[in-house]
């Protein structure tokens, strides 16, 4: 089927050093307001940074004319390109200490152009680093030493376009570039959709999730991006190809598991071809109360080993229900979602309460919504789940509200000078408990005794599983006024330390980039690590792709 149009951009304008849109940020009085809330902030926000305050220099290299048409050295485009979207890359931006900027921006339109510019940086000695929506949080997207001639940032959002829908089969075959929003509008008029919707769908593209192998908002079964992924189109220094369109294959290991997580490191994602569904057109959601947390979280398990597949089932601690506004009363808070293309769900809503009260929980039945959306929506799905309910006014919708305005709400914090950040992992049920409890309390404690102020660790349940849990805690804290950065990264050592003891992963969907490198290199198995090398040299001869990340 003939693709259909490249969707209409946003006019408005998107921040260079914090969250989404300027027009959403957090103002001055709302920043105090927040700092409020955290013994030991600064009395007053640090000012919005500006590109003029940051030293950017000449770029120290230049393209050859047959490239020069693709590549922008404008300084506000390469400080906009020099780092992710992580607490500490709002600090630093905040601090004016970004790091090194890239000295050239690129942004191809094509498979020809990508492969021309992998050609000159290998010529050149000039680092490469793919860059989709920028959104990373482990320092996926930036360039630490120098070890290298020049660095270029290869952006590929002009690649957006949904280029065939395959409706029998229903798939698309979608450009890597292509942000969140951009791909689902192309899919709407036909009735499909990706479904793969991670907290920041709205500011990342297919080919970051592809190559960060990233988690979406659905809390069971098809959620990572691994599961919609059909066939990749890969462009290495060495060579490119597109793997085979199949449902499954059991032939050999599968060449596109090497390129997902690959984490732009072997090679560039140019398209792939993605299963798609059909639009959801039966909700049902409701939020459950609980006393006991642990009760809770044998509440979750128990309906994670039903074969009731809850599109959402996110459980939030007390602390994490109480800064959304979910509950006010010390109770943790089950959020819990069923939909379905083809039928009702209230049954499936019903059982799993049922299951959730047998363990302790509280359901308000006021709260439980259920919405037909072929009646209510003309048969349309909204376009990101969790930004639009009928159940608004419960604490399903508070929940859903905070969760799309916290990272904004990150960066308001951060102009007064607390650290706030994010960390997640994965591990099986048998080691949850004690794992939440020790992150929490050795956390907590190291974050006081590094800043001298009382911390808070929340945690939620972002993904479950029949054999184990996804548990994401939230660090909020007053920083060393200057010293974000360091504090930071003390307290993030201290956690990956916990997460290692407990066998639990150094990432769950966040990636490794960067930051996460030490936990990876514990993590992986040496014959693994080896083929990982291996692959490499061979795809990278010259190691120009996205240096540090994964390996050195
Ligand atoms: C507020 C916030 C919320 C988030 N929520 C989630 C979430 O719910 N789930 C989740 O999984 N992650 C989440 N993340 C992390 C991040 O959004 C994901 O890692 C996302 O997949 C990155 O996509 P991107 O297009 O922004 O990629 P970028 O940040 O631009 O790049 C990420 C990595 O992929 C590489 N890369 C990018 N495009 C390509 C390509 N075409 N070919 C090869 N390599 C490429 C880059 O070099 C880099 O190493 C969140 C981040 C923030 C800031």
């Amino acid at each position: 089927m003939p693709a259909t149009p490249s969707a209409p951009r946003s006019s408005r304008t998107r921040s260079w050093w914090g969250w989404g849109y300027t027009d959403a940020h957090p103002d001055d009085a709302e920043c105090a307001a927040l700092g409020a809330l955290l013994p030991g902030t600064l009395a007053r926000p640090l000012p919005v940074p500006r590109i003029a305050d940051l030293s950017i220099g000449r770029p120290a290299m230049t393209p050859p004319p047959s490239l020069t048409h693709l590549v922008t050295t404008d300084p506000s485009a390469r400080a906009a390109h020099a780092m992710g979207k992580a607490y500490r890359d709002v600090i630093r931006a905040l601090r004016a200490r970004p790091g090194r900027i890239p000295d050239l921006v690129a942004h191809p339109t094509g498979d020809r152009e990508v492969a021309d510019l992998l050609d000159w940086a290998g010529e050149h000695d000039v680092a490469v680093i793919p860059f989709g929506g920028g959104s990373s949080v482990v320092g996926g997207v930036e360039y630490r030493g120098d070890a290298h001639r020049a660095v270029l940032s290869l952006d590929l959002t002009a690649m957006d376009r949904v280029l065939d829908i395959d409706t029998v089969s229903r798939s698309a075959r979608i450009q890597a570039g292509a942000l969140g929003p951009v791909l689902e509008e192309q899919l709407r008029p036909h009735g499909l959709t990706l479904r793969h919707f991670p907290q920041s769908f709205e500011f990342s593209t297919l080919g970051g999730w592809l190559a960060t192998r990233a988690g979406g908002h659905y809390a069971t079964v098809h959620t990572h991006i691994d599961d919609f992924v059909q066939s990749l189109r890969v462009i290495t220094p060495a060579a490119a190809g597109t793997s085979w369109r199949l449902p499954a294959s059991g032939a050999g290991p599968s060449p596109d598991r090497l390129f997902l997580g690959s984490e732009g490191a072997l090679g560039v994602i140019t398209e792939a071809w993605m299963r798609l569904q059909e639009r959801p057109r039966h909700k049902a959601s409701a939020s459950i109360a609980f006393a006991d947390f642990h009760r809770a979280l044998d509440a979750v398990r128990a309906i994670a080993q039903s074969d009731l597949a809850p599109a959402n089932c996110r459980l939030l601690d007390a602390g994490e229900a109480l800064l959304s506004g979910a509950s006010h009363d010390g109770s943790s808070v089950l959020v819990l979602g069923f939909e379905s293309a083809t039928g009702p769900v209230d049954d499936r809503l019903a059982t799993a309460i049922d299951l959730a009260r047998a363990h302790g929980g509280h359901a308000d039945d006021r709260l439980a919504t259920a919405i037909d959306l072929a009646r209510t929506h003309g048969g349309h799905a909204d376009e990101h789940p969790v930004d639009r309910d009928a159940s608004a006014g419960s604490a399903v919708s508070a929940w859903r509200s905070a969760f799309l305005r916290m990272p904004y709400l990150r960066d308001g914090l951060a102009r007064m000078g607390a650290v706030v950040e994010t960390f997640e992992t994965a591990a099986t049920w048998d080691k949850i408990p004690a794992l939440i409890e020790a992150v929490r309390t050795e956390v907590g404690a190291a974050a006081l005794k590094i800043t001298g102020h009382p911390a808070t660790v929340n945690c939620r349940l972002t993904h479950v599983y029949p054999d184990g849990a996804a548990p994401y805690f939230t660090v909020a804290v007053a920083g060393r006024p200057g010293a974000e950065v360091e504090v930071w990264d003390d307290i993030k050592a201290v956690a990956g330390e916990v997460l290692h003891r407990h066998r639990a992963t150094i990432t769950h969907h966040h990636a490794v980039g960067r930051d996460h490198r030490a936990g990876y290199d514990l993590q992986r198995p040496e014959p693994f690590a080896l083929a990982l090398r291996a692959a490499k040299d061979a795809l990278d001869p010259h190691r120009i792709l996205n240096p540090g990340v994964l390996l050195d």
